[in-house]
């Protein structure tokens, strides 16, 4: 999702490029260098905003309930959706149109955005164990990716995006140019 976004948003992929080639000959990676990169972490945060890899989780109640200002009445055994997906794309979540790919808003006026309308590690206590290791691999690879490459956009049908829904929401079209750089 990363590349294929990146291909269809050169501004941001520059911005992030200067940011991780940081006009530097070396190409470290060390740990205060990758904590450095605050664009980067907010480059990842749109994509899975954009493009959660889950798209809805799934609760079941184990008690009846009345979610609060809903009028609702739930029952014990209710299955209750969660629409991750939804959340991050709901325009009374966000300051700033939600249909924008701008990494630049959680820095600005989405910076204390809702704290349950950007969950793609889920939340509470069966929230991603692994969302750490994600946060950080996905850090990793990118940087190590745009430091060398730049991705063009392979045209409007090879990399329409567009999505399967498998065990993840994956990208069906990325057909992306690679330029090494
Ligand atoms: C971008 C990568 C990932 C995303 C978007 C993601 C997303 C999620 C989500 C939404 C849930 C909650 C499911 C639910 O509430 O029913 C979840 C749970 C979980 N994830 Fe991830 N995950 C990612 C990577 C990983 C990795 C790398 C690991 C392991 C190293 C991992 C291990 C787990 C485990 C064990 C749970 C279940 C936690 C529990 O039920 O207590 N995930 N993940």
């Amino acid at each position: 999702w990363s590349i294929h976004l990146l291909s269809k948003h050169p501004r941001v992929q520059q911005k992030l490029k200067a940011e991780v080639t940081g006009g530097l000959v070396s190409q470290d990676l060390s740990m205060d260098r990758l904590d450095s990169f605050v664009y980067l972490d907010c480059v990842i945060k749109v994509v899975l905003r954009f493009s959660p890899p889950g798209d809805v989780v799934l609760r079941t109640l184990t008690v009846d309930g009345r979610p609060p200002n809903s009028g609702a009445q739930l029952f014990k055994g209710d299955q209750i959706v969660i629409p991750i997906h939804t959340l991050a794309r709901d325009s009374q979540h966000w300051s700033i149109s939600p249909d924008l790919f701008d990494p630049e808003r959680f820095l600005g006026k989405d910076k204390y955005h809702h704290p349950y309308a950007f969950i793609p590690f889920d939340g509470g206590r069966r929230q991603c164990i692994g969302q750490d290791l994600s946060r950080f691999e996905l850090k990793v690879i990118i940087a190590r990716l745009i430091q060398h490459v730049t991705f063009g956009d392979g045209g409007p049908v090879v990399n329409a995006g567009d999505h399967l829904t498998r065990l993840t929401i994956m990208p069906k079209y990325v057909g992306v140019t690679i330029e090494f750089n």
